[in-house]
């Protein structure tokens, strides 16, 4: 029977081998006592398998509190192994799985999923991303090079008509998408409906008129049932993508909107600092990308390089080229998706975005970038398409700036970052 394998980085004060083992009951056949009824055959069957014990530190103190402590903790990397049949293909019993009650295990004083090795069969059994890159450039009307975008800034606070008016000089001024932060859904004073229809009044008008038609990633996250009301309604308006916050829907509620939607999907993490920040406890985003994708992203943050947060550029780079990735390495659809950098970005990150890539499939999108800009939005716009350009010819920004351009006063506004990318 072909089996799940996920890798954890553990810390325990009761011996590495005695953890693993009680981390593999728990989560598969066994309890805090041995049951009779817990056979060998019914072990052999559905027992989780340790495959693997890699030491790799020592401590005197816990990492995490616990209520079981120890004169010594030691450290390392743990491989286990579930049969298919435990859980067949299931998403949210994967999670419960691999990321279930493990976490709270008394034996663990440290423990991080870091990675899974997921079989064919799950690539064959979910949907994945119903467009990717070909059908967002496709929706584009055949969009080339990295997506310029925008986060709609105030990111709340404005009408269905001034969110229409900011995005009319975004869309005028050459924006490839722009989208609704995560904070503005469907709320009183900005409904989802109103908005979304002041919106893409703009934006149909300015594809009659170009030819060009902006992706605006509405922020559709809410109860499932108002999710497929909100994707009724942008299918009435022509509305080609929708953004759904993954961490508040779950696999379950994003399943649910890629069963129903004939529009993009633009999955935006917020929260991920949640399971991601601690080196001690959480999930790697290598592991819940593949989870994301599996149930129908189309798009995927992945943070910034030099970003407001405090992941580390090599972070960020690992989980931009994760999403780029064949979901198993056993074969399948590969079910891969556009990685979009936000998150404190302008005019100075997009070169290193794309190289760390080697392709132009992502989306760029700066909020503060752009909105900030000295002399307006539209030379925000026009700063970051001047840097996208540079990028694309590999002339550093400071040469390609003319003097007074919008570029040239980009680079006078915002400091230049350091990136530190241990790869290049
Ligand atoms: O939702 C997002 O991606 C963030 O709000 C990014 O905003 P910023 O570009 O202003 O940091
Ligand atoms: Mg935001």
């Amino acid at each position: 029977m072909t089996r799940i394998t996920a890798t954890y980085d553990i810390e325990t004060p009761s011996g590495l081998a005695h953890a693993a083992a009680v981390l593999a009951g728990e989560q598969s056949t066994g309890t805090f006592v041995r049951l009779a009824s817990e056979t060998d055959e019914l072990r052999d069957r559905s027992g989780a398998r340790v495959e693997n014990i890699t030491q790799t530190a020592t401590a005197k103190t816990p990492s995490l509190p616990s209520r079981k402590t120890g004169d010594t903790y030691e450290r390392g990397l743990v491989t286990v192994s579930w049969p298919m049949g435990n859980f067949g293909t299931s998403l949210p019993t994967l999670m419960s799985t691999l990321a279930g009650n493990l976490f709270e295990l008394a034996e663990l004083s440290a423990i991080r999923l870091v990675d899974v090795d997921l079989p064919e069969q799950f690539a064959h059994d979910h949907p994945g991303p119903q467009f990717g890159v070909e059908g967002t450039r496709a929706f584009m009307g055949g969009h080339k090079g990295p997506l310029i975008g925008t986060i709609i800034k105030p990111s709340i606070g404005f009408t269905p008509d001034e969110t229409a008016d900011l995005v009319k000089t975004l869309v005028t001024a050459g924006i490839d998408f722009i989208k609704d932060d995560e904070l503005q859904a469907n709320g009183p004073d900005c409904p989802f409906e109103d908005r979304l229809n002041a919106v893409m009044r703009v934006i149909n008008d300015h594809a009659e008129r170009t030819g060009k038609r902006v992706l605006y990633a509405v922020n559709i996250t809410d109860e499932i049932d108002q999710m497929w009301r909100n994707l009724d309604a942008m299918d009435r308006v022509g509305a080609t993508c929708a953004m759904v916050c993954v961490n508040s829907v779950g696999l379950t509620g994003l399943r649910a909107v890629r069963s129903r939607s004939k529009a993009l999907i633009h999955g935006h993490r917020a929260g991920w600092g949640l399971f991601s920040r601690s080196p001690d406890i959480g999930v790697d985003f290598g592991v819940m990308q593949k989870l994301w994708r599996l149930a129908g992203v189309d798009h995927l943050h992945v943070n910034g390089l030099a970003n407001k947060f405090t992941e580390s550029d090599d972070v960020v780079a690992r989980a931009a080229r994760s999403v780029q990735q064949p979901i198993s390495k056993h074969g399948g659809p590969a079910h891969t998706a556009m990685p979009v950098y936000s998150s404190g970005q302008t005019i100075w990150q997009v070169d290193p975005a794309r190289q760390l890539l080697g392709n132009d499939d992502f989306i760029y999108c700066a909020g503060g970038g752009i909105m900030s800009h000295p002399s307006g939005v539209a030379d925000g716009v026009n700063s970051l398409r001047a840097a996208a350009e540079a990028a694309r010819l590999d002339i550093p920004l400071e040469e390609f700036a003319t003097p007074n351009s919008p570029l040239r006063k980009a680079i006078e506004t915002f400091k230049k970052p350091n990136i530190t990318l241990s790869d290049f």
